[in-house]
This record gives C-alpha cells, sequence and structure tokens, in this order.
C-alpha cells in the first residue's frame, strides 16, 4: 500500500518504518524542515533500540520517504496516519490544534478516496470533529478511522511489530477491509485486531494508559506505607503480582510516571470527565500522588544533610523520563534537578542518551559529566533517577572512592539494601527499610 505519516516524532517513525519494513512505500510528512533534512539523509532523529536497522534498510531499499509537502506527500497515499502532537492545553484538555489544521489542509488537497487514521492519543469525540475539518472543503468521498497506538518508548519497535492487540475504531466496512489488510502481517501470532466504533477506540487509548498510571500511584502509596509500617515494597509487589488477576507488570514503585503519555492523558481523561459532568475521583487522587512522588527522594536527602543543603554537590544518575530512550518530557529527574538547585545545592549528571536534551532545556545550571563515574567527583552523594541497565551493577569501589559521604539516595531500587549495609553505604531508597550510617 502507499501510506502517508504525518508528524515524524517518536509514533510517526515507528509507524512509517515498520509500516515500510513490511513492504509498503511509505513517505513521512514533517514541518520541521531540520528533521526532515537529516532523515532524508540518513541520520536518524531519535534514539529507539532497534530502529536504526529498519531504517536505514527501508531507506535504502526506497521504501521510505521524507517531506516537509503535505501535497507532495498525499499524492498517491490510501491511507493517511496523523501522529502528530496533542499536548495539554491550558485547561489539562489535549490541544487538538495540530490535528484539526493538518486535517483542514488535507481537505482542501485531497483529490481520490483516502483513509486518514488518527494515529494521535486524541479525547472522544474528535474522529468527528477530523471528519468536519476534512468536510470543509473537500469534494472527494473520505473515512476517519481511530487507530490509537499503544507503543512504549524503548521498546517501540517490538511493540509495533508485535502488538498486543491493534484497536480500530471506524464503521466503515470500506476503510475496515483497508486497515485489517494493512495490520494482518503484525498479527500472525493470532494477537486480535479489535474492531469498534470510532468513541470506544478513543476512549480505549485514555483508559489503558490511566488505568496503567492507576497502578504505578497505588504502588506508590503502598510504598509509602510500608516504610512507615517497616515492609518492604519489594516483597509485597512480588506477593500481589503472583495472583494473576493482578499481574506482575507495572507495579515498580518509584519517584513517579513521567514521559509524553501518562502525565497529559491522566489529566485530558479528567478533564473529558468534568466536560461531560462527572468528577474521575480516582484518576484525581492518581494524579496527586504522583505529583508528590517526584521528590519523594527529596526529605531523605535533606534529612541525611541536616536541613542544609546550600554548597552541597550532587551527582545524579539518569536523565531520561525511563530507560532506553533519550526523552526526557516530564522525566523525574528534571524536578529533582530544580529542587536541589533551589536548595543552593550543584549538581553533577549523567545520562547515557539523554544529555543532548537535557542541556537544550537546562542550559549550563548543571555540569554534564562525560561518565558515569567522572559524574561522583567531588560529590557529597549519589541520586538515581533513572533504572538504566549500566547503573545495576556498577563498580562500588570507584563509586565509594569518589564520593565525599558514602550516601545513595535510589528512586528506582536498583540494589539489594542488605548488600548496601555490608557495603558500608547510607543507602535510602523507595518503599523499604533504609540501610542508616
Ligand atoms: N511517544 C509515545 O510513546 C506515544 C505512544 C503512543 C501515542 N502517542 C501519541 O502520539 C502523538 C504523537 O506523539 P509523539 O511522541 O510522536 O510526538 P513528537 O512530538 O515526538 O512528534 C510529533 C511530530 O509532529 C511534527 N509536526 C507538528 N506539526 C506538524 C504539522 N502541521 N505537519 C507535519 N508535522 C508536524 C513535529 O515536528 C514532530 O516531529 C501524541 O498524541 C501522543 O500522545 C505517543
Ligand atoms: O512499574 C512501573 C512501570 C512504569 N513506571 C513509570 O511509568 C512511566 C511510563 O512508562 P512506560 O509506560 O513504560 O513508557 P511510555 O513510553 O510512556 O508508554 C506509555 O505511554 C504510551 C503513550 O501513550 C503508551 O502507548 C504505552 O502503552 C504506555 O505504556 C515511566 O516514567 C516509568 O518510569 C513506573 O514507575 N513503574
Amino acid at each position: 500500500m502507499k501510506i502517508t505519516v504525518v508528524g515524524t516524532g517518536y509514533v510517526g517513525l515507528v509507524t512509517g518504518t515498520c509500516f515500510a519494513e513490511t513492504g509498503n512505500d511509505v513517505t513521512c510528512v514533517d514541518i520541521d524542515a531540520n528533521k526532515v533534512k537529516k532523515l532524508s539523509s540518513g541520520q536518524i532523529t531519535i534514539y529507539e533500540p532497534g530502529l536504526e536497522k529498519l531504517f536505514e534498510r527501508n531507506l535504502k531499499e526506497e521504501r521510505l520517504f521524507f517531506t516537509t509537502s503535505l501535497e507532495e506527500g498525499i499524492k498517491d497515499a490510501e491511507v493517511i496516519f496523523l501522529a502528530l502532537p496533542t499536548p495539554p492545553g491550558a485547561d489539562g484538555a489535549a490541544d487538538l490544534s495540530f490535528v484539526l489544521n493538518v486535517a483542514a489542509h488535507l481537505g482542501k488537497i485531497m483529490t481520490d478516496y483516502k483513509v486518514i487514521v488518527d494515529k494521535s492519543t486524541v479525547p472522544v469525540g474528535t474522529a468527528e470533529k477530523v471528519t468536519a475539518a476534512i468536510a470543509q472543503n473537500c469534494k472527494t468521498p473520505f473515512d476517519v478511522v481511530s487507530n490509537p497506538e499503544f507503543l512504549r518508548e524503548g521498546v517501540a519497535v517490538d511493540d509495533f511489530m508485535k502488538p498486543d492487540r491493534v484497536v480500530i475504531g471506524t464503521m466503515s466496512e470500506r476503510a475496515r477491509k483497508v486497515m485489517g489488510e494493512l495490520y494482518a502481517p503484525f498479527v500472525r501470532q493470532g494477537n486480535p485486531i479489535l474492531f469498534m466504533d470510532e468513541k470506544s477506540a478513543e476512549l480505549t487509548k485514555y483508559a489503558a494508559n490511566s488505568f496503567l498510571a492507576t497502578k504505578i500511584s497505588f504502588m506508590n502509596e503502598i510504598a509509602v506505607l510500608c516504610e512507615k509500617l517497616g515492609a518492604d515494597v519489594d516483597m509485597v509487589r512480588k506477593g500481589i503480582g503472583s495472583d494473576d488477576r493482578i499481574g506482575k507488570r507495572f507495579l515498580f514503585p518509584g519517584i513517579g510516571y513521567g514521559g509524553s503519555c501518562f502525565p497529559k492523558d491522566v489529566q485530558a481523561l479528567v478533564k473529558s470527565s468534568q466536560d461531560a459532568q462527572y468528577e474521575f475521583k480516582i484518576l484525581n487522587a492518581v494524579m496527586d500522588v504522583n505529583e508528590n512522588q517526584k521528590l519523594f527522594l527529596l526529605p531523605k536527602i535533606k534529612s541525611f544533610f541536616k536541613n542544609d543543603l546550600k554548597g552541597k554537590h550532587f551527582a545524579l544518575w539518569g536523565l531520561a523520563f525511563k530507560p532506553n530512550t533519550d526523552d526526557i518530557r516530564e522525566a523525574p529527574a528534571l524536578y529533582i534537578i530544580e529542587a536541589l538547585l533551589a536548595e543552593g545545592a550543584t549538581v553533577s549528571v549523567f545520562d547515557p542518551e539523554a544529555m543532548a536534551n537535557v542541556k537544550q532545556v537546562v542550559g549550563d545550571k548543571i555540569i554534564y559529566a562525560e561518565h558515569q563515574y567522572t559524574c561522583l567527583e567531588n560529590a557529597d552523594a549519589l541520586i538515581i533517577a533513572t533504572e538504566w541497565s549500566v547503573f545495576r551493577t556498577p563498580d562500588f569501589h570507584k563509586i565509594s572512592a569518589s564520593l565525599k559521604n558514602q550516601a545513595i539516595f535510589d528512586g528506582r531500587n536498583l540494589f539489594e539494601v542488605s548488600r548496601m549495609k555490608e557495603l558500608g553505604y547510607h543507602y535510602e531508597s523507595v518503599g523499604r527499610i533504609p540501610a542508616i550510617l
């Protein structure tokens, strides 16, 4: 098939590359001319494990093209995916302007039947709005489909190539057939393609993200309780996770959920509920808990330094909102850095992939170390904000030799408390009895 993907960010680039990998001709459109130039010349613009190889192959075999021109991009397309940003507006609702502006533009330039697919995360009712925006000026028949994306950054290629399910919201038989054919190669293992109406598809996406965020906030509250009652959250997590009805995944406590999806999508669903005259009580609590959780380590750090962080220097490992990505949107590390600087401390940071993105946002207010161990030089303590694999079995001799105090504050529970005790560290984590010096 001939496919166009409008918006070539984390979702658009993965979507376009994976559809090219199954033999389709894909043109990706983006307004960012610099991005298009880089991608056209074979330079990948995001860090996503496994993507580069597929990207290079499909570019070389001429199944993958990039352009800034929507007209040129959609000329021969049978299916047009919209993978555009839907950031939170001032009131928390998803800002649909990117999606609706492109839809209106499409209406003016489409000359034959096309299936327009909302891949962006959009509130219930958006398919109708997109249809209306296109129809204003459109002279040909078309169908609008809601096809939310469930990929996770860091494992996006795997998630896209082998999805748990594909959700396709449309009542048009013609569009169902086109979408079914397009996705057939991705569900050969028998995972379902779920056809439904547009509104149910749109709500499915928000319900999935909000449920997962609820699991995390629930565990973060259990972690708080564990510390107060002297229980160990790792044991409780394993204890409840082995019940199939609960499941093992997404039960890891930490310093809050971040990223470009959970925070904005939970907020957007709360706003949609309000607009429908319903107060979504659980999700308000989920957001509250997450807000507090981002700075969960701060009181522990302050207490260790007798409430005076002025002039103290901290090493911080991990900036990305989660491992295996360079994405720093809503990363808990950024909140910790801001709080430490506000207390008069200085900070050195290290992250395997996200340093350049942080430099763009935080600038020279912090020190960017070349290596995880040089980051520790002259530091009063180490803080861990992201669970990159390279941090899991570090050289503790090097850590001890560099740190002024043998103190580690771990927001991701990377190490066994008993081992840290043996090694002589003051070690505080989330929901476990600390090793106190
Ligand atoms: N990032 C994820 O893991 C993920 C997963 C599932 C769903 N989503 C949803 O997918 C959507 C896109 O998210 P993302 O993370 O890929 O965003 P992103 O910011 O990484 O990418 C969006 C791209 O759209 C481009 N763009 C903006 N306006 C444009 C226009 N008028 N024409 C062409 N291109 C334009 C931007 O330049 C950018 O490259 C959002 O709704 C998000 O909630 C994201
Ligand atoms: O047990 C857990 C699991 C995750 N997290 C945190 O939750 C956030 C989100 O993690 P994850 O879901 O793995 O990453 P995303 O790439 O944001 O993916 C989510 O958001 C995407 C965008 O909507 C969806 O497509 C995915 O299905 C959904 O998992 C991160 O800050 C994680 O650190 C925890 O704190 N504990």
